[in-house]
């Protein structure tokens, strides 16, 4: 299990303190009080163990308002006092801290401890249900840990904490009140319904609503026990039965009453005798954590036997006999950078979130799953909110909910889109789940879309209706059956008259002349755009060249290195039953300007000699002349015949600029540099041979 190491932050002077123990007074007031804290856990934790080890250092200068040492850093609040403290935890992280801590404790008190209590520690808040002849009467928060708010409005929304015990007993029960991931997900609908903001995880869910007092609605929380103690007025036998007991039998006894405690879910309570048996207990309990359908931040250890507990008494902050084994932090809070759309194989239209790069248990998280657009807007979520990020284990980080508070007023709404992002057929939003229209189709769609686009193969007549019509109909499975679709075939769809499939055969045919490059293009292979393909084009002249090439010579290509080579070589290869087909209809396989030599494969291109040989050329603005016609990728294709290099941006590696009408910023950065600027018509001369 991984051990904190995490370096903390290291306070340097006076001043520095004071600040850092502002920023946890008020990350502490707005944790406990069920506001945002604009820190995670670890990051909180990280404050504090700096703020400690300052004051270690140097005694004299601690500030009464420090949160060490206290209970809930000092800042909770209440005016109802509790029977007994409601203390904090003390912490350890590893093995040997924990041997360490349980052999301090035998010495205190001077015996072996003879079984230990493992439980889950909770990720809620702690409360105390006063019971009065079985009856639940009053709920009181955990406050400064000598009195605690009364909070007993909230009596009947506590999964687990009964209105009524099985037996008339007067007691108090004492247990953390937590949302599960569903209470979370209906809270946070019910909280944009009433248009509140959202809440950031399912604790401070918890925290707000157990607090909250003239909400409009009522939410659900669910109640686990961890304790039982008598009252004043708790009659003496059974006083003596409950403090006599161990923290098992009691357990026990209060499931018995009809309260929830740990022993309901995957992650029970278990007595064990020896250190390590506590230390495969907790091994089990951190592996099941991910899949728990709420959260543990760690282990709680109890001495289990009443005399082990009363001879080891409790300090002013913690208990002596019990400890938490903490585990690893697994939420932060990161920025949310953008939203990707993705379409699965089944069509499934999934959003992605793209987060600022976190650290979280020893991974770098970038991506974390939003499920379906009903999740963003559940949370209201938008582009550069601060958001709360999970990740236990092995499952995939989600993203809990914004953190609202430490918006800017800067957060842009999130883009939903109107039709498929792969192949731009219409969406089914009937489920939760959207799905592309074209379902197991999709892909199929937008690749034989993508290849007859204008960059590519140029197909007229072969819009997207179309490419759907043909898919439906079963006459492609992929682009290079276009090249052998028949008259009839065609005449056999709807809307298709003979002049339309005529056309459409003669505009197919056309595109069997195209260079290479738009070949490759048309191909689709990840990572190979239009002025890639031309340059694998240009070097290898030949379509066979192209597929003879391993990875060191796909290497050759200019700007193909090391990782994109074998993926290249890799993705032709599962694409040679396409290519064959494109072969075998008679589709161009050379490219024009570049002739194969023998010998490593390579082309001799004609580049050498052109008019823009070595130059990196821009170009902005509108063409005019013999290039008007001419789109973007058109204009950098015979840029790159002509031997130069064609890119998009101006720099001081830029050697020419063609400038055309409505040139703006590009140009004026180009007069800045002193780059040579051409208009349109300079330009057409300059590589008049090349043009048609
Ligand atoms: N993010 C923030 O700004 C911020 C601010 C303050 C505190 N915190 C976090 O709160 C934690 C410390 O606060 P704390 O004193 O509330 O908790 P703690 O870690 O000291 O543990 C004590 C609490 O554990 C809970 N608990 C859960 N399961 C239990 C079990 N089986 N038996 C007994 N107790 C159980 C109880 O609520 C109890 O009050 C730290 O981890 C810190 O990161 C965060
Ligand atoms: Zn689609």
């Amino acid at each position: 299990m991984a051990v904190m190491t995490i370096t903390d932050a290291v306070i340097a002077d006076n001043a520095g303190y004071a600040q850092a123990v502002e920023t946890a007074v008020k990350a502490a007031a707005a944790y406990y009080g069920g506001g945002d804290s604009a820190l995670d856990d670890d990051a909180y934790d990280r404050l504090i163990r700096a703020i400690t080890a300052w004051e270690t250092d140097h005694p004299e200068q601690i500030v009464p308002g420090s949160p060490t040492g206290k209970v809930a850093g000092g800042v909770g609040q209440g005016d109802v006092p509790h029977t007994q403290p409601m203390l904090s935890l003390d912490n350890v992280f590893s093995l040997e801290q924990f041997t360490a801590w349980a052999a301090s404790l035998e010495r205190r008190i001077g015996r072996p401890v003879q079984a230990w209590s493992v439980e889950p520690k909770l990720d809620g808040l702690a409360i105390a249900a006063r019971y009065r002849d079985g009856r639940l009467v009053q709920l009181i928060t955990r406050g400064n840990g000598t009195a605690g708010e009364d909070v007993s409005h909230a009596i009947g929304t506590l999964n687990g904490l009964p209105g009524q015990l099985a037996e008339p007993v007067t007691v108090e029960v004492r247990g953390e009140v937590l949302m599960t991931s569903v209470q979370f997900e209906t809270a946070l609908a019910v909280r944009a319904q009433h248009g509140g903001e959202p809440f950031a995880n399912p604790r401070n869910a918890a925290a707000g609503t157990l607090r909250a007092r003239d909400r409009a609605y009522r939410l659900e929380m669910t109640f686990f026990g961890y304790g039982c103690l008598p009252l004043p007025t708790t009659d003496t036998e059974l006083a003596e039965r409950l403090t006599g007991s161990s923290h098992s039998e009691v357990m026990a006894c209060i499931v018995g009453w009809g309260v929830q405690t740990a022993a309901a879910t995957d992650v029970p309570g278990r007595t064990v005798t020896s250190v390590l048996a506590v230390q495969d207990r907790v091994e089990e309990l951190a592996g099941l954590r991910a899949d728990l359908s709420f959260g543990i931040d760690g282990i709680v250890i109890k001495a289990d036997l009443a005399a082990d507990r009363q001879a080891a008494g409790s300090g002013s902050r913690a208990p002596r006999w019990a400890i938490a084994w903490k585990l690893p932090a697994v939420e932060k809070i990161t920025r949310l950078l953008d939203v990707e759309w993705n379409v699965g194989r089944t069509g499934i239209i999934a959003p992605r979130a793209v987060l600022e790069p976190v650290e979280i248990d020893g991974s770098v998280i970038t991506y974390a799953t939003l499920h379906n657009p009903a999740d963003i807007t559940r949370r209201d979520l938008r582009i550069g909110d601060q958001v709360m990020v999970y990740k236990a284990g092995d499952i995939i980080p989600r993203i809990e909910a914004p953190v609202a508070h430490l918006r800017t007023g800067a957060e842009q709404p999130i883009v939903f889109p109107e039709t498929c992002p792969q192949c731009g057929s219409g969406i089914d939003a009937s489920e939760q789940r959207w799905r592309c229209e074209r379902g197991r189709d999709c892909h199929l769609v937008a690749s034989v879309s993508y290849a007859v686009g204008r960059d590519q193969l140029d197909i007229e007549g072969l819009g997207l209706t179309r490419v759907v019509q043909l898919t439906d109909a079963g006459l492609i499975s992929d682009f290079a059956d276009l090249f052998s679709l028949t008259r009839d075939a065609l005449l056999g769809l709807e809307r298709m008259g003979p002049t339309s499939a005529d056309n459409l055969l003669a505009a197919i045919e056309q595109a069997k002349a195209r260079p290479l490059s738009r070949v490759l293009c048309a191909l689709g292979v990840r990572g190979t755009g239009r002025s890639m393909s031309r340059r694998v084009a240009r070097h290898f002249a030949t379509m066979e060249a192209v597929r003879a090439a391993d990875a060191d010579a796909m290497q050759q290509v200019d700007g193909i290195g090391i990782e994109k080579a074998p993926v290249i070589v890799a993705e032709l290869a599962q694409l040679a039953p396409v290519i064959d087909k494109l072969i075998a209809a008679g589709v161009n396989t050379t490219e024009p300007g570049a002739t194969p030599l023998a010998g490593n494969g390579a082309a001799h291109t004609a580049e050498a000699a052109g008019p823009l040989h070595g130059m990196t050329v821009v170009v902005t603005g509108a063409m005019t002349g013999p290039l008007e016609q001419l789109g973007r990728n058109q204009m950098n294709e015979l840029i790159e015949q002509a031997g130069g290099r064609s890119s998009s941006s101006v720099s001081k590696r830029t050697s020419l600029l063609v400038a055309g009408e409505g040139a703006g910023a590009k140009r004026a950065k180009a007069e800045d540099l002193g780059i040579r600027i051409v208009s349109p018509g300079e330009f057409a001369e300059l590589i008049a041979d090349l043009l048609p």
